[in-house]
């Protein structure tokens, strides 16, 4: 019960010392509101002292009560010695966050005897011996951690779906086990160890496998084998000559067409623009596309063709036209020499970066399969130019020919928030915090209830993480509004597919509730760090409602959130909070989603309530998480 646990929490604080403890008011009868400490049913379920000055061994005898224990974080301490084996008795355990201390032996086997470890960190220590097979009884951990110690032999076997692995800096050596060939080098840096994702192992290329049976090839053979290879590759460089001119002469003859042009692409894939597939990830995308040819030659927005300008902005008008009192610091002509550069390929079309000779930069939007006439896309178009809220990506301009219809938005310096959670992973990134992802959260709702307040049937249609674009001081702003009304169906249908809600049969119409659905999922992928069903990189994509209403409320904090928002403990009971809100939105049927405003509101209330907690953790947070080490 609550009294052998807060004798046990006394024998500790008696053996290890540290500034926490000393806070723990021994005449305070609540042990449960000591620092580091939560309850549940009356028995202490969290233990959490990280950088707490704790030094010396672990005593036996205290782990040995709290059998509740389900997160135990001890982690940058000066602790020693060997794990304590009554530790084995804290059978409940989730979560062991032990790095950055100087245990030392072995890594105890009553460990895997503890059936629900989820998260094992047990990095920069001093642990020695071999790595168990015996983790593999471990059948629910996901995070293991045992960089930078002194563990040695090969790796064994694991056969547990791990999504975070790492034991770098090491003395082990082998191949690196199949299983764990998902993982990026760095998780297996400062070993001797050989094969995927390192340098291969000796006699894995085939070269010199069982020499003896390989005849060496006669000198004819050899010239056979040149000569055949370099008529090939003369072959090819016809064919490609050819291809060229071919090209080139039929892009001459079209006099009116003010043609976006992007050599990196038509290099790197010879497909024609429209058919460059990247899911939404514009970042990575464009930095890959670039590399290819040899660091970013940049393209032109094209050939001043469209030059015939009729006065007025009209029907039958050649000039961009532009909205409100935005700044006419450039015309269409000005546009079509910019310098572009393609940010991805959406369901409506391609948008890319353009920067103006003059220096400013903006987004155009190039639709394709506009079903609507003229009248009707001016119409419609205008209805969106009037939209004014900053939470929304402005439009600044468009242009609307037989050919060609431009969209013309601000540029968001920061790119979508479908790259920023699920493009590049590597270190030098900002992480994303609480503080940030809930900001992003309240920005894309407020700009989604500007659009529902504009009327009973204006939604937004097309409520997905890659239509959530940032600021570079990353606020939220909603894009793409209004264009789901003016094309045919959306040719890459999959894409939107984890977003959209159950009722919804044809996307030109969606609904506000069907907004919320959207909204709902696109606050469980904020969350979770996951992409929903049918992401391009993440092929197997969840279906975010579905896997988070199967986990438990309790298991919440241990399964279901990025690990990269635990870092921020203060704040469990807000993601929670937020998490809950996520899935009301995404409920399966449309009376039972709340309404945008109410959305608004209670991110709101839950963020103010937060906003001094992550004030006083965010300093130390930095450098100190239960989750240390990458991805
Ligand atoms: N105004 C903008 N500023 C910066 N990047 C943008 C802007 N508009 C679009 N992008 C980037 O270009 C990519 C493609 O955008 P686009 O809106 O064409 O497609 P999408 O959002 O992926 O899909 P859909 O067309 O279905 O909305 C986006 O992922 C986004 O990162």
């Amino acid at each position: 019960d609550l009294a052998s646990d807060r004798t046990a929490l006394l024998a500790l604080r008696s053996a290890v010392g540290g500034r926490t403890l000393l806070l723990w008011n021994v005449t305070d009868q609540n042990t449960c509101s000591w620092p580091g400490i939560h309850c549940e049913e009356n028995r202490v379920t969290v233990l959490r002292l990280p950088g707490a000055a704790l030094s010396g061994r672990l005593p036996d005898g205290v782990f040995g009560n709290l059998t509740h224990l389900r997160t135990l974080s001890l982690r940058l301490n000066a602790l020693s010695g060997q794990l304590p084996s009554d530790l084995s008795a804290c059978t409940n355990l989730r979560n062991l966050y032990l790095q950055g201390n100087e245990f030392s032996g072995l890594v105890p086997d009553f460990l895997f005897q503890l059936p629900d470890l989820v998260r094992l960190n047990l990095a920069s220590n001093n642990f020695s011996g071999e790595i168990s097979l015996s983790f593999n009884n471990l059948t629910r951990l996901k995070t293991l951690f045992l960089e930078n110690n002194r563990l040695s032999g090969s790796i064994p076997d694991l056969k547990i779906p791990l999504d975070q692995f790492n034991v770098s800096n090491n003395q082990l050596n082998g191949s690196v086990p199949k299983g764990l060939q998902s993982f990026s080098s760095n998780s297996f840096l400062g070993n001797s160890l050989c094969g995927h994702p390192l340098a291969a192992c000796p006699g894995e290329n085939g070269d010199n496998i069982d020499s003896k049976h390989k005849k060496k090839l006669s000198g004819g053979a050899i010239a056979g084998i040149i000569i055949g290879s370099v008529l090939g590759f003369v072959l090819i460089l016809v064919i490609l000559m050819l291809l060229c001119r071919k090209k080139s002469a039929k892009e001459t003859s079209a006099v009116d067409v003010a043609t976006v042009k992007h050599p990196e692409v038509e290099i790197q894939g010879g497909k024609p623009p429209g058919e460059v597939e990247n899911g939404g990830y514009s970042n990575g995308y464009t930095v890959q596309a670039a590399a290819a040819v040899g660091g970013g030659a940049a393209a032109t927005v094209a050939a001043g063709t469209a030059k015939r300008e009729v006065n007025g902005n009209g029907i039958g008008s050649k000039k961009l036209v532009f909205f409100g009192n935005a700044a006419r610091v450039f015309d269409l002509e000005d546009l079509l020499r910019a310098s572009a550069e393609v940010l991805g390929k959406g369901s409506f079309g391609t948008a890319y970066k353009a920067v103006l000779e003059v220096g400013s930069v903006v987004a155009v939007k190039r639709l394709k399969d506009v079903t609507v006439t003229e009248r009707e896309f001016r119409e419609k178009i205008e209805a969106v130019g009037s939209m004014d809220h900053e939470c929304l990506v402005p439009l600044r301009a468009y242009y609307f020919s037989m050919d060609e219809k431009l969209l013309v938005y601000d540029y968001m310096a920061m790119g979508s928030l479908s790259a920023l959670l699920h493009g590049n992973k590597g270190a030098g990134r900002t992480p994303l915090n609480w503080e940030i992802r809930s900001g992003i959260a309240l920005g894309a709702a407020r700009g989604i209830e500007y659009l529902h307040s504009q009327g009973p049937n204006v939604s937004h249609g097309n409520i997905k993480s890659s239509n959530i674009l940032l600021t570079k001081s990353y606020d939220a702003r909603v894009s793409d509004f209004g264009l789901a009304h003016l094309v045919g169906q959306p040719s890459t249908p999959n894409r939107v597919a984890g977003y959209r809600a159950p009722e919804v049969t044809d996307p030109r119409k969606v609904s506000q509730k069907a907004d919320v659905y959207s909204f709902g999922v696109l606050l469980l992928e904020l969350l979770t760090g996951k992409a929903p069903t049918y992401s391009v990189l993440n092929e197997e994509g969840v279906d975010l409602p579905r896997w988070v209403q199967s986990v438990v409320r309790e298991e919440w904090t241990s399964e279901v959130f990025d690990l990269e928002l635990l870092r921020y403990q203060n704040v469990e009971e807000e993601m929670v909070q937020l998490l809950q809100l996520a899935v009301d939105c995404a409920a399966q049927y449309p009376d039972k989603r709340p309404a945008m405003s109410e959305v608004t509101k209670r991110i709101q209330e839950l963020r103010q309530s937060s906003i001094h907690d992550v004030a006083n953790v965010q300093p130390d947070a930095g450098h100190d998480s239960d989750d240390m080490g990458s991805r």
